[in-house]
């Protein structure tokens, strides 16, 4: 008879969810960064470490473009950019932290080593999220003694003003962690999904990766611009996913008869080959029609313009559906401020 699975043990965390004061970020490029502003606007004491030569200067940079964004979110009381200390070591980032968030470049060999690095240098029972956009926890932490509290924590670009967060554990994750991770981030203002199973791609990156997919295939089809397959989503589906998903949408789609009529109405048309499904080789070709399709749609604006105007278009969304605190949506949609 095969043995039976070890329980997994629980990590006894330092503290609780709302107790934590300090929070380490290590890998510090656009999402480590990200989330550096986040917890800093947040009020908390951020350790961050990257091995990068220019990573503190980059660092400090992306939190300063990023705070006015987070002034008009409203700042946590005591939040101030001077709590953040970039460290010369991993070791030093981690210890005393309460929280660690691993940001560092999505390579499987880098991920499983560096979190068997950080399960070795922080303190006993913290919880060590991954942002991984896409490998399972159980890939990760093989290996790892401290298995028990790894978890992922997905985030989504820019951590410090898309609320979302999906929370997954792999196999060797102590349930414990994955609750512990889940709601330390709900104190932390994110919205939270709870996985309680690996799923590929999480959820909300598997159904963009769909769209994706079929965005490269128009592109190397030469059946829409990278200008008119962002103006179909942002002019189009797009405005009402800020209100609705997916699902809610369609089901409006059916009037009266909602979701039932929507399925049997256009349900059959699923089957039309609207879809290619597998993805298009991505060629020099396609590579450059893409790149040269954004500089072009950016028409003159610098990374930084384009995301300083994403930043003040995604605080607007927010308000105006009444996901920040003072802004109430009304029947309407018009927020009350
Ligand atoms: N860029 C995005 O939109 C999103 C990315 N993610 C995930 O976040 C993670 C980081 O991605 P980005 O920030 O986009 O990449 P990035 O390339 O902007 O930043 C990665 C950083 O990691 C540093 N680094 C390199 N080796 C390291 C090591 N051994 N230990 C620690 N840091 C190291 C690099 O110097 C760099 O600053 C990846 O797992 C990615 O899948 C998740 C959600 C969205
Ligand atoms: C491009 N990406 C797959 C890394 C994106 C994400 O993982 C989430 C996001 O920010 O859209």
């Amino acid at each position: 008879m095969p043995s039976p699975t070890p329980p997994v043990p629980a990590p006894c965390a330092p503290c609780a969810p709302e107790d934590v004061r300090r929070v380490a970020c290590v890998g510090a490029g656009v999402i480590g960064g990200g989330w550096a502003a986040h917890f800093l606007a947040r009020g908390y004491d951020v350790t961050a470490w990257d091995p990068a030569p220019d990573a503190e200067a980059r660092l400090r940079r992306l939190v300063a473009a990023a705070w006015p964004a987070l002034e008009r979110l409203g700042l946590a009381e005591g939040a101030s950019q001077d709590r953040l200390t970039v460290t010369g070591g991993l070791e030093e980032a981690v210890a005393g932290a309460e929280f660690v968030q691993e940001s560092a470049p999505e390579k499987l060999e880098l991920k499983r080593d560096l979190l068997a690095r950080l399960d070795a240098a922080a303190p006993a029972g913290t919880v060590i999220a991954s942002s991984t956009s896409g490998y399972p926890m159980t890939d990760m932490q093989t290996g790892t003694p401290g298995a028990a509290r790894l978890v992922v924590g997905h985030p989504f670009n820019p951590p410090y003003l898309i609320p979302l967060v999906e929370v997954v554990g792999g196999e060797l994750t102590a349930p414990a962690a994955v609750e512990w991770a889940s709601r330390f981030y709900e104190v932390a203002g994110k919205s939270v999904i709870t996985m309680d199973r690996e799923v590929p791609g999480f959820i909300a990156n598997r159904l963009q990766e769909a769209l994706w997919r079929e965005a490269l295939h128009m592109v190397a089809n030469g059946e829409a611009t990278v200008r008119e397959i962002d103006a179909s989503i942002t002019e189009g589906p797009g405005l009402r996913w800020a209100v609705m998903g997916p699902m809610l949408t369609f089901a409006l789609a059916g009037g009266e008869g909602g979701m039932a009529h929507m399925l049997d109405h256009f349900g059959p048309s699923l089957k039309s080959p609207w879809t290619r499904l597998e993805a298009p080789e991505l060629d020099r070709a396609l590579y450059e029609a893409v790149v040269a399709g954004c500089d072009e749609a950016a028409a003159g604006r610098t990374i930084a313009d384009l995301v300083a105007e994403r930043d003040r278009g995604v605080i607007d969304v927010l308000r105006a559906t009444g996901r920040l605190p003072g802004a109430t949506a009304t029947a309407t949609g018009e927020a009350a401020r």
